[in-house]
């Protein structure tokens, strides 16, 4: 178990930033997301805390103590990658028994077994102990990745996307048991995805990364409800958070789009000044007496609930609404929005005005 901090991490790859003056604090036994597209430097992270990439500048501090210099060995964390790294010709055991026979763990055979068979048991894998692992499903694959961090009993498991290799059934199937595994353990997990949905639904905190900067730590709900700028915003939630630019007017909304004027109670700025109004598709309002007119362009029924997109005057915005709402394409609604759930963002630079 253990507490990791990377303090002003910077790596390059020639004239390539991966990483640009990172800090990062990882508590003991927290499930940690980091989230964030292709290119953001989510494993390159992973890799400089698994001690795999030195930085160009800054720190590693694994519990208290200066790990910059160590190498893989001596940090005693785990890797789990998308792409299983098992000995195919050797059966599931063998597999799990590997780590274990390393000097270092010095155990004798029927300790071996005991630790293998355990994790065996906790994975659901004990009836394929005995298949060659080339006979396996993906998804039987990446539970023996997983058995194989988890033997030998690390400080810490550094997951790079695990699951995006597998079905999306399996996906949730193996998420629930990660977050389970995770509370039995009590090992502190960095998990890496681009995924919002799996970050949301399986952190404790995620970090946001974008081109090689850490944007914003928060719980999921933290990040959900009080992102600190528009590509935060946007980064959670499907679909993603309408944003629509207009004035602030006498305490209200003044959209650009349709000249409509909507109610707001947080907003932070002058009379007259310029934002970009942030709304989540559930907080807008299906009302035959709301203030705004739209036509609907387009209907998506999800089961339970259906996803409109709303077009005024050529500006779309999404909206959520119960499966039971009767709507057709074409036609012309009306809708107001929950005005404490608006978010006002600067315009220029993004930033939420809401938290000052
Ligand atoms: N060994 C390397 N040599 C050169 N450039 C690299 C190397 N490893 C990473 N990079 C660059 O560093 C940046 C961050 O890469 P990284 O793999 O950490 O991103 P990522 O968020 O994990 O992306 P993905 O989701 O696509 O895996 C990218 O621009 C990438 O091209």
């Amino acid at each position: 178990m253990a507490d990791i901090a990377l303090q002003g991490v910077t790596k390059k790859f020639g004239p390539n930033i991966a990483l640009r003056d990172l800090d990062l604090d990882i508590k003991d036994g927290e499930f940690f997301v980091l989230l964030g597209q292709t290119g953001a430097g989510k494993t390159t992270t992973l890799r400089v805390i698994a001690g795999l990439e030195k930085p160009n500048s800054g720190k590693v501090i694994i519990d208290g103590q200066d790990a910059t210099g160590w190498n893989a060995a001596e940090r005693d964390v785990a890797l789990v990658l998308q792409q299983y790294s098992l000995y195919p010709r050797l059966t599931v055991r063998g597999n799990l028994e590997f780590p274990l026979k390393s000097r270092t763990h010095n155990l004798t055979t029927a300790e071996i077994k005991d630790r293998v068979d355990r994790v065996a048991e906790t994975l659901q894998i004990t009836r394929l102990l005995d298949r060659k692992v080339e006979r396996l499903s993906g998804g039987e694959m990446q539970r023996v990745s997983i058995g194989r961090a988890i033997v030998r009993k690390p400080r810490v498991f550094l997951m790079d996307e695990p699951l995006s290799a597998l079905d999306a059934n399996l996906r949730d199937v193996l998420r629930v048991e990660l977050k389970k595994l995770h509370s039995e353990l009590g090992a502190t997990f960095v998990f890496v995805t681009h995924d919002q949905v799996e970050a949301m639904s399986m952190g404790d905190k995620i970090g946001v990364l974008n081109q090689g900067r850490l944007v914003q730590v928060g719980t999921p709900s933290e990040i959900y409800a009080r992102p600190i700028n528009t590509f935060v915003a946007r980064s959670v939630g499907t679909p993603p958070m309408n944003l629509l630019d207009g004035v602030l007017r006498g305490g209200a909304a003044l959209l650009d789009a349709g000249g409509f004027t909507l109610p707001v109670t947080r907003t932070h700025g002058a009379d007259g000044a310029r934002m970009r109004f942030g709304i989540r598709p559930e907080d807008v309002v299906l009302d035959d007496n709301g203030p705004v007119s739209a036509r609907v362009f387009d209907i998506e029924n999800h089961g339970v609930i259906k996803i409109l997109t709303l077009d005024i005057d050529g500006t779309h915005l999404h909206a959520t609404v119960s499966a039971q709402t009767k709507v057709r394409i074409d036609e012309v609604v009306r809708f107001g929005w929950r005005p404490g759930k608006v978010l006002s963002f600067d315009p220029g630079n993004g930033r939420n005005l809401d938290l000052g």
